[in-house]
């Protein structure tokens, strides 16, 4: 089996649509999943290793570590996809959501990239190019975001972990963000929102999974860029 890449939270939306991707090519891939969407069933018919695993608490994260040890001995690469949306309107207990928010965006790949490098390292060694980390952050870790502090605050932390990450590990892995701003909706989204949201980029689209499936491909294919964040928001920084 070729080193496989790692996906974290791919069983629904942008991290489905990348496992997808890179098993069409013929990629082996490891996923992370919390619920047993059907789509789960479907990427393990198609080889996926697909691992359940529950990043809301620090035995979760040390359970799956644990896992996914016993599946591979090296990795092409690791996405941190894996995110939950979540605001202070929902959420009246800020503590809570803080260190939530906090776990999963920033603990949970922080842990991650520290205790699985050797596997990237493996990959390295054998194949003479770097291996990857990419952290999905969002558009916001440059403005902060109103509506969503504690989430805001935690992408920026995964965001300066990029750096730092980067620095640590060159040049055997590299380590990017890509960082984007509307890709696609939620199906509760209405009307209003979806207008309301079109318009603060300058292309005015839902661009689609696509954008993020290059971009990645992209940040893979270069031997050359590291600690960088690749913007994917349609000019959203000029509105
Ligand atoms: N969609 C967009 O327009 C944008 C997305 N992004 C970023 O891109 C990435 C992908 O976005 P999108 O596909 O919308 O993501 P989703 O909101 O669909 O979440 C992806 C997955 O993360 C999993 N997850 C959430 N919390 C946990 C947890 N505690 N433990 C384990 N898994 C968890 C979810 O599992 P479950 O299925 O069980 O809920 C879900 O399947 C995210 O990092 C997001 O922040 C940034 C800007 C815009
Ligand atoms: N984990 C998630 N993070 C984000 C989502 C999402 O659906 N899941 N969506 C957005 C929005 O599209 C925002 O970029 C535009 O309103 C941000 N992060």
């Amino acid at each position: 089996m070729t080193s496989p890449i790692l996906i974290t939270g791919a069983g629904q939306r942008i991290g489905l649509a990348l496992a997808k991707h890179y098993l069409a090519q013929g990629q082996s891939v490891i996923i992370t999943y919390r619920t047993r969407h059907q789509a789960v069933d479907l990427l393990e018919q198609q080889g996926a290793v697909c691992i359940f695993a529950d990043f809301s608490n620090d035995t979760g994260i040390s359970t799956f570590i644990n896992t996914l040890n016993t599946h591979t001995s090296s990795l092409r690469a690791i996405i941190h996809n894996a995110s939950s949306w979540d605001c202070e309107a929902n959420n009246p207990d800020f503590a809570v959501l803080f260190d939530s928010m906090m776990r999963i965006h920033a603990k949970t790949p922080y842990l991650i990239n520290l205790l699985c490098a050797d596997l990237l390292l493996n990959y390295q060694a054998s194949h003479n190019v770097p291996a990857d980390i990419i952290h999905l952050t969002d558009y916001v870790v440059e403005t902060g975001s109103p509506k969503h502090l504690a989430y805001a605050a935690s992408k920026a932390a995964l965001d300066n972990l990029t750096k730092s990450f980067s620095a640590k590990y060159a040049p055997n892995i590299k380590v990017n963000s890509v960082a984007p701003s509307l890709i696609i909706f939620n199906e509760h989204d209405d009307e209003a929102y979806r207008a309301k949201t079109l318009k603060k980029s300058l292309m005015g689209i839902e661009p689609g999974c696509q954008e993020i499936i290059n971009s990645i491909d992209l940040l893979l294919q270069s031997h050359y860029i590291t600690g960088r964040a690749l913007p994917v928001d349609g000019g959203r920084h000029l509105k």
